[in-house]
């Protein structure tokens, strides 16, 4: 069976009238059953809606999903917390399929599977339309890898971790500042606009705190991309094959299935140009202290760093070329120079946020824009996982 929701409230509030306009229209047209449509009445009811289609039918669920990335989190984190009741009880949730429609603000998910020819033509109807057209033609579905993050106290707290499941993005530093800020300028810029406004707002923080980044299963290493060679590298010859990172830090996100967070924004390009052999994470990080014209933490140095961080978060418009900056011995950037990376793009199983306690702002965690707050003395640490062969979130891509 197949059910579409909508989310009447996310992005520019269209959702509603697409839905009606153009996807029913179009399954008609293709002799495929009316679903049932439902908009959402507030967070978190689409999970419930979703877990109530599968517990009152059997066989195979596709969800035709007018929304942004958000409701999407919503269901998978509901899904995998919940347990399942009604003629799936005792059940674990097998394959549950998606045809999603692009209502949301960035849509990060569906611009990364069908990538807009020109910023444009994201919002012709052709365009939004192919995901619910690769379902109509029966096209298999892609599996999602999950990023599945586990955020604890401070070990005297004996509390439980609390697990947030993302499918787009985790992230602190920069991009969980902007996240957190955008969300009260939706009303008055409800476009992707207010996230550059949120983010000329933080641009000359640093973040205190430290990471380790962890190897993924088969290839045992933590990798990083080196642009001269154009390819992945192991990050150290060393002997422990977890990697201790130490900051001050200025952008620390990680993706997984996603090579852009809204249509032009191909912040992790290699997810798409160099496909991971399995499940991982591709982060990105910036330290300002990598380059070669500063050493030390000031206000001085956080202003001079300012334009800098501009420029190469800028260059991920461009086709994601940030990848290729580097450093010339003047701390300039320049294309593909000899001397160090501006970003770290890293390849990895996961990794841990440890952030200073002194430093309140590097303890927010965005999860596919959801927020959470890393406690004092607490950490977060985040894992990419694949589901089982028989089960999983799909997207028909
Ligand atoms: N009826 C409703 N009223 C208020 N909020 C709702 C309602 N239904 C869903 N929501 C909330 O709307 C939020 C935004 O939805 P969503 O993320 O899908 O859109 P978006 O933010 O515009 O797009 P994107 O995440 O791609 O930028 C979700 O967090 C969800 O909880």
């Amino acid at each position: 069976m197949s059910i579409a929701i909508y989310n009447p409230v996310c992005g520019n509030g269209t959702s509603k009238s697409f839905l009606e306009e153009e996807v029913i229209p179009l399954l008609d047209r293709a002799h495929k059953p009316t679903p049932k449509i439902i908009a959402t009445e507030r967070p978190g009811h689409a999970g419930e809606v979703v877990k109530e289609a599968l517990e009152t039918t059997e066989g195979e669920v596709v969800v035709i999903l007018g929304s942004g990335d958000g409701t999407f989190h919503e269901i998978i984190n509901f899904l995998s917390s919940s347990e399942l009741k009604g003629r799936r009880a005792g059940a674990t949730l097998s394959k549950l399929y998606f045809a999603l429609v692009p209502c949301g603000t960035a849509n990060a998910l569906f611009s990364s599977f069908f990538p807009p020819l020109t910023p444009e033509s994201s919002n012709e109807t052709t365009y939004k339309l192919q995901s619910v057209q690769s379902f109509i033609d029966a096209k298999s579905a892609i599996p999602l890898t999950l990023a599945i993050s586990t955020l604890s106290s401070s070990p005297e707290k004996h509390a439980h971790p609390k697990a947030v499941v993302s499918a787009v993005v985790v992230s602190t530093c920069l991009h969980a500042a902007i996240l957190n800020d955008s969300e009260s300028l939706r009303q008055e810029i409800p476009g992707i606009e207010r996230f550059k406004v949120a983010a000329h707002n933080n641009i000359a923080k640093w973040y205190s705190g430290h990471a380790k980044l962890l190897p993924a299963a088969k290839v045992g290493v933590v990798e990083v991309y080196d642009p001269l060679m154009k390819s992945f590298e192991p990050y150290s010859d060393g002997e422990d094959d977890v990697v201790d990172v130490y900051g001050p830090f200025a952008y620390f996100l990680s993706t997984v299935n996603v090579d852009r967070l809204e249509p032009s924004f191909r912040i992790t390009p290699l997810v798409k140009d160099i496909t991971p052999v399995e499940a991982t994470c591709d982060l990105v990080m910036i330290r300002p202290l990598r380059d070669p014209s500063l050493s030390w933490d000031s206000s001085e140095t956080r202003q001079a760093f300012k334009p800098k961080l501009m420029k190469a978060l800028q260059e991920a418009y461009n086709n994601g070329n940030h990848v290729n900056l580097t450093y010339n011995d003047k701390g300039e950037i320049v294309d593909r120079g000899d001397g160090p990376p501006v970003v770290e793009y890293i390849r990895c199983g996961g990794w841990e946020w440890v952030p200073d306690d002194v430093d309140g702002s590097a303890h927010l965690l965005c999860s596919d824009g959801f927020m959470s707050t890393i406690e004092k003395g607490g950490r977060a640490v985040c894992t990419a996982a694949t589901p089982k062969e028989d089960a999983g979130f799909m997207v028909y891509a």
